[in-house]
């Protein structure tokens, strides 16, 4: 029933206007997936290879789609996978590309859920899973990559780690984004958003540290649930010539660990991601040494979700958290396996969009199917609240 007839391919548009690879997948019973590759800008140098999209269409026309076609059952979500990872030939997707990898893998298990006539998350969890919905961390100030001219750290993400359920958490960060508008106002500062929807303001880090501090101590004090907030610094991006660049300002690694580990304490921040260079798994474990019994420590580029340095990080404690992305390592089956390897290690995992989205809300059921106990998918704006809108669905039994 869920064996594959048909994979077809095309470019559509992702959020920041750039083309993105679109895959449909049908099966013999007439099973239909859709999903789209999402897109990163500060992008790990790990990652698996993300091609131009023609160039990626035209590689996967050739050697995955005659592999995928009568051969394999899009309800076999590993078969899929690996007949991707076999098609492509290379460690990182460099042939077929993640971006047509991931397309495929996701509309596949898309297909395969719809011959089921079963949502997606359950498709993807299996009767056992846990009923635990994630709570979500929404980027409301940021600059780094993903504006210029705001803050160096690349996002300050509001944390309703109190809400009572879902729906209130979605609805709390948005009032946090509406608050921190408020605030810049009083302020008289502008604000652009950057690619994600976030407020990106000329403002200092100092700044934006106290903005999203009343921003959030306010909306806590309205709902009467606890609110608090993160970062995600990029650090990678900051990292040059062995130093963490603030604009004109630096900061050597031990000035980078001092500086993190204050901000954690003076606002009790409940996640901090990518606080130190992504080949610095000896800071990153310092760091958790630190402040790992009070806060998160999440890797991204670190990890790029990949097992093997997952494993790498898991050997020297370099975190207590990994962010999911699945393009950055091309399969669900990739992404699935590092959930679990992190999991089984007491880690906590944060499925996470890209700054560049489609309409696609495929990490939402990837968030309930894996019981992650976070998800990082922006505040407002259409691309992200495609997502936060189907995790309202889902808690709400509604897809
Ligand atoms: C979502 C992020 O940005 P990008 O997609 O640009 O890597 C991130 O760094 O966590
Ligand atoms: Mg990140």
């Amino acid at each position: 029933m869920t064996r594959i007839t048909s994979v077809a391919l095309r470019r559509v548009l992702d959020s920041r206007g750039n083309p993105t690879v679109e895959a449909d997948v049908l099966t013999e019973s007439g099973g239909f997936g859709r999903a789209a590759a999402p897109s990163g800008a500060s992008t790990g140098e790990y990652e698996a290879i993300e091609l131009p999209p023609t160039e990626a269409i035209a590689a996967a026309r050739r050697h995955a789609v005659p592999r995928l076609v009568d051969e394999v059952h899009a309800g076999n979500q590993r078969e899929v996978d690996a007949t991707l990872r076999a098609a492509d030939g290379s460690e990182n997707f460099s042939e077929i590309g993640a971006n047509s990898a991931v397309a495929i893998s996701m509309a596949a298990a898309k297909a395969g859920a719809d011959v089921l006539g079963a949502p997606l998350y359950q498709h993807l969890g299996g009767a056992f899973r846990g009923d635990n919905f994630p709570t979500p961390l929404g980027n409301v100030i940021g600059g780094g990559e993903h504006a210029k001219e705001a803050t160096n750290i690349q996002e300050f993400l509001a944390a309703p780690v109190g809400a009572p359920s879902v729906s209130e958490a979605v609805f709390a960060n948005a009032k946090v984004h509406a608050r921190a508008s408020e605030i810049l106002d009083e302020r008289d500062v502008p604000a652009a958003k950057g690619d994600e929807g976030a407020w990106a303001p000329p403002v200092s880090d100092a700044d934006a540290f106290e903005i999203m501090g009343e921003a959030v101590s306010d909306v806590e004090d309205e709902l009467g649930f606890e609110i608090g907030f993160g970062l995600d610094i990029a650090a990678s991006e900051m990292f040059e010539d062995g130093v963490y660049h603030y604009g004109d300002e630096t900061k050597t690694t031990d000035e980078q660990i001092d500086y993190v580990a204050e901000m954690v304490d003076e606002y009790d921040l409940v996640y901090v991601e990518d606080p130190l260079d992504e080949n610095d798994y000896e800071g990153f474990a310092e760091l958790t040494e630190r402040v790992g019994d009070r806060t998160l420590i999440c890797g991204d580029d670190l990890f790029v979700t990949n097992v093997d340095r997952l494993q790498d990080g898991i050997d020297v404690g370099a975190a207590n958290s990994i962010l999911i992305k699945p393009n950055q390592i091309g399969t669900l089956t990739d992404a699935f396996d590092a959930v679990e390897l992190a999991s089984r290690n007491g880690m906590d995992a944060v499925i996470s969009h890209r700054s560049g989205e489609t309409e696609d809300a495929t990490i939402a059921h990837l968030a309930v199917a894996t019981d992650a106990p976070f998800i990082k998918t922006g505040t407002v704006q259409g691309e992200r609240t495609a997502k936060l809108n189907e995790l309202i669905r889902i808690a709400d039994d509604a897809v």
